[in-house]
């Protein structure tokens, strides 16, 4: 049996970022003169992780590769492959470009603040508990709600946790759980990839302690956010 394991990385960058309501993909937008997206992949590249896949938008594979991969000499990334429609389908193609690999790390570019310490309890957590996902406390209340808008329920707020990325898998579970749903599309909106191998296989996804850094950037606020953290030298950075 091999005993060294290969951990594997795919970081996302084929959406286009509605939310944010800008010309240039959210992605690309500079944060303290730097693409959002180089500091996940820098991240990556410092860290354990032995090879990462970038997922961009059909036709910026070239502007990636040249100005980003080879701009900054991420060594670490083996592939540039165009995404799909869905966050899923630009997942799936990143799966499949790492044929070989014992773990992978599902990652979206627009969280430019992971570090190699959220990494090393990703890894702890994947290695004993075979999936798992970053996670924090919510802060708020959380509601469930109905079509209508009227609350239908209030969890407890001990059981309501913020989902991040990286969310990290073996590889065959990971895989075998996004063939499935393809074979059987769930009714539901597929956001996350804990809730495909939830869904799909039943198989326990545990969470580990995220960070209340590790915002996604999604409106343009978030960039503000962004910019103070940097502003306000992070340790993480
Ligand atoms: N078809 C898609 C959709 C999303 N993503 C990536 O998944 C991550 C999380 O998605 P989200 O924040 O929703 O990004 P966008 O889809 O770009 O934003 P929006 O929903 O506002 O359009 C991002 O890094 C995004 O680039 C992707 O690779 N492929
Ligand atoms: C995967 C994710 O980042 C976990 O919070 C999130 O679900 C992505 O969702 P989005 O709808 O693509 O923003």
């Amino acid at each position: 049996m091999k005993e060294w394991k290969r951990h594997a990385a795919i970081v996302l960058a084929a959406g286009k970022g509605s939310r944010m309501k800008c010309d240039v993909p959210k992605q690309y937008l500079s944060l303290k003169g730097k693409p959002v997206l180089y500091y996940a992949l820098k991240a990556f590249e410092e860290s354990f992780i032995d090879e990462i896949v970038l997922v961009t938008g059909v036709g910026q594979e070239e502007y990636c590769q040249k100005e980003i991969v080879e701009h900054y000499g991420f060594q670490k990334v083996s592939h540039v492959i165009a995404g799909g429609k869905e966050r899923y389908d630009s997942v799936y193609r990143g799966i499949c470009a790492l044929e070989g690999a014992d773990y992978v790390y599902i990652h979206d570019g627009a969280r430019p603040f992971i570090d190699n310490a959220l990494l090393c309890r990703a890894r702890n957590t994947v290695e004993q508990y075979h999936a798992c996902a970053a996670g924090i406390p919510s802060k708020d209340t959380i509601k469930l709600i109905n079509e209508q808008g009227f609350v239908t329920g209030t969890p407890e707020r001990k059981y309501t946790w913020i989902i991040q990325t990286p969310q990290v898998f073996e590889y065959t579970l990971i895989r075998g759980a996004y063939e499935q749903m393809y074979q059987n599309m769930p009714a539901v909106q597929i956001t996350d990839d804990a809730m495909v191998v939830e869904t799909m296989l039943c198989t326990p996804v545990k969470l580990y302690e995220g960070s209340y850094d590790n915002i996604k950037i999604t409106t343009p606020e978030d960039m503000v956010v962004a910019e103070a953290f940097l502003n306000a030298e992070y340790p993480l950075l």
